[in-house]
């Protein structure tokens, strides 16, 4: 029988007691994996573990496919109505309502993103995901399609089946709903794997699906690591679809096994390297908050961060200034400070790997603006950090570093900057500033990117599709095109009479 994690939060913005049950969630049920192995979960606000939660191995990935077939052939897939699933999402959705505060805290513990933001941009980015799921759960429907009076020809929107969902730590709570909210409103049922980093809330939520009455096996979720859970996951021959969120590395492995194996469809929501275009006439307040908001929202822990800030050289040394300043007034400290614009970064691994990032930007010749340096003696924090003085083959330039590190760089006229911003191999999203609607619009227009902000930067909606050009992923998250990550259209043709 798997242990419940019981933390009791004693802090300036949240009081109370949280309880998470730490197994895997297999046909309804707290269990602990076959193996009976561990791992450990870490506060990256001081680098100490704060509990153990159970270990999926390839076997229980198995019990879960078997719960998730099982469910999808008597209780949901095509024996559940739309109105059905979408009142279950809503009471999901109402239930997380209720435990706002302690989905931010174990955010807050488990991520080490701010209590605040948390409040202000996760939780309520995810219930809204859902009820906008909910929304569409009844009203998922094919066409008639005409052919001839002969004929009535038809399609169906149907549910793929068992569906395989692995997803990052920097969203913990986010991916869980941008995943579960369009695989449920179209009746599959879910193997989901969150990362080994970030376990709780996706198991917090777990709690809340059977509070909430989903039948046992239409949410299943196996911790552990992605060489082996999410591995089963990927090559597992009775799951017939994978939705991935993480590196473009293991986007691309993810691919190959599922070509290797069972053909499962395969979206991917990869990595990114956007960037931010200032114009010599952007409104410049605006710019500097936005362009802010781009690179260092969630501590740079985002795959459409606007780490590439490209200014023009007629305001550049103006918004250089105000960006320092804006920058350096940006606190860096303890999530469940008020205050605390900035938390740790979220495991001592990604912040090597930010650290690293600096030390090659130094090594190549750039030259760090502000930043760069470790905060504290505890954790995992990072002062935001700006390099200027780039060239356009240095790895800090065309690298994902997901972290708090921007590189600024001037530019001279509108052509040329459609070409620098499109020089990568990522194409996730962009953000223009200009108050000239023509310009703003006729460049938005030429960004190779699947999302391009104009006047604003690094915001997020359930209602619109997001997901990138070239390497940064194939399929749309979000929005009623979600809805066709987890549908399979079937047509049915009817003889009425065609002569013989
Ligand atoms: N697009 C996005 O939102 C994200 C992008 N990243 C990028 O990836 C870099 C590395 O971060 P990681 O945590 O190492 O990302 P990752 O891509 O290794 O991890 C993401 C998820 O994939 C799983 N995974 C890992 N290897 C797998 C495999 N062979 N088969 C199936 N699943 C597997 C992980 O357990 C986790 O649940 C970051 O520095 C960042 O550049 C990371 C997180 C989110
Ligand atoms: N992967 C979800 C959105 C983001 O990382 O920016």
């Amino acid at each position: 029988m798997p242990a419940t994690f019981v933390h009791k939060f004693d802090t300036a913005v949240f009081k109370g007691e949280v309880s998470v049950p730490t197994g895997l969630f297999i046909n309804g049920k707290f269990v602990d994996g076959i193996k009976k192995t561990t791992l450990d979960v870490v506060n990256p606000s001081t680098g100490k573990v704060v509990t153990k939660i159970s270990e999926g191995t390839k076997d229980d990935v198995d019990l879960a496919v078997k719960a998730a077939q099982k469910a999808f052939d008597t209780v949901w897939g095509l024996h559940a109505t739309g109105v059905q699933r979408s009142r279950l999402l809503n009471k999901l959705a109402d239930l997380m309502e209720q435990h706002a505060e302690e989905y931010a805290a174990l955010e807050a513990l488990d991520n080490g993103k701010t209590f605040g933001w948390a409040m202000k941009a996760d939780v309520p980015n995810s219930i809204g995901c859902l009820r906008y799921y909910a929304g569409w759960a009844d009203k998922i429907q094919g066409n008639t399609i005409e052919t001839s009076e002969a004929k009535l020809t038809y399609t169906r929107h149907e549910p793929i089946g068992v569906v395989g969902q692995i997803i990052p730590w920097n969203f913990p709570l986010m991916m869980v709903a941008w995943k579960i909210g369009p695989a449920l409103a179209t009746g599959n049922t879910i193997i989901l794997k969150p990362s080994e980093f970030t376990p709780l809330t996706a198991l917090f939520t777990a709690k809340l699906i059977n509070e909430a009455g989903f039948p046992p096996g239409v949410v299943n979720i196996v911790n552990g690591l992605g060489s082996t859970v999410g591995q089963a996951i990927t090559e597992h021959m009775d799951i017939d679809k994978v939705a991935f969120t993480g590196s473009t590395l293991v986007g691309r492995k993810i691919m190959e096994t599922a070509a290797k194996t069972n053909l499962k469809n395969v979206t991917l929501e990869l990595g990114g390297k956007s960037p931010t275009i200032i114009f010599d006439d952007a409104d410049m307040k605006r710019a500097v908050h936005w362009a802010a908001h781009g690179i260092y929202f969630n501590h740079g822990q985002c795959c459409c961060a606007g780490s590439r800030i490209f200014v023009h050289a007629k305001i550049y040394d103006e918004f250089l200034a105000k960006f320092t300043e804006y920058s350096k007034s940006l606190k860096v400290g303890d999530p469940f400070e008020a205050e605390s614009y900035q938390g740790p970064m979220v495991s001592e691994v990604q912040f090597n790997r930010i650290m690293s990032y600096i030390k090659s930007g130094k090594e190549e010749g750039a030259t760090v603006h502000f930043g760069g340096e470790r905060v504290g003696s505890e954790g995992y924090f990072l002062q935001p950090t700006i390099f200027t003085d780039t060239k356009p083959d240095m790895r800090i330039v065309r690298e994902e570093i997901f972290g708090p590190v921007g590189v600024i760089i001037k530019f001279n006229d509108d052509d040329d900057i459609v070409r620098l911003a499109n020089d990568s191999v990522y194409g996730l999203a962009a953000a223009v500033f200009s108050q000239d609607i023509d310009r703003a619009l006729t460049t938005a227009h030429k960004m190779k990117a699947g999302t391009v902000w104009v006047n604003v930067a690094n915001t997020l909606y359930a209602q619109t599709p997001f997901g990138g050009y070239k390497q940064s992923g194939i399929g749309r998250e979000l929005g009623e095109y979600a809805l066709a990550n987890y549908t399979s259209v079937k047509a049915i043709q009817v003889n009425l009479g065609i002569p013989i």
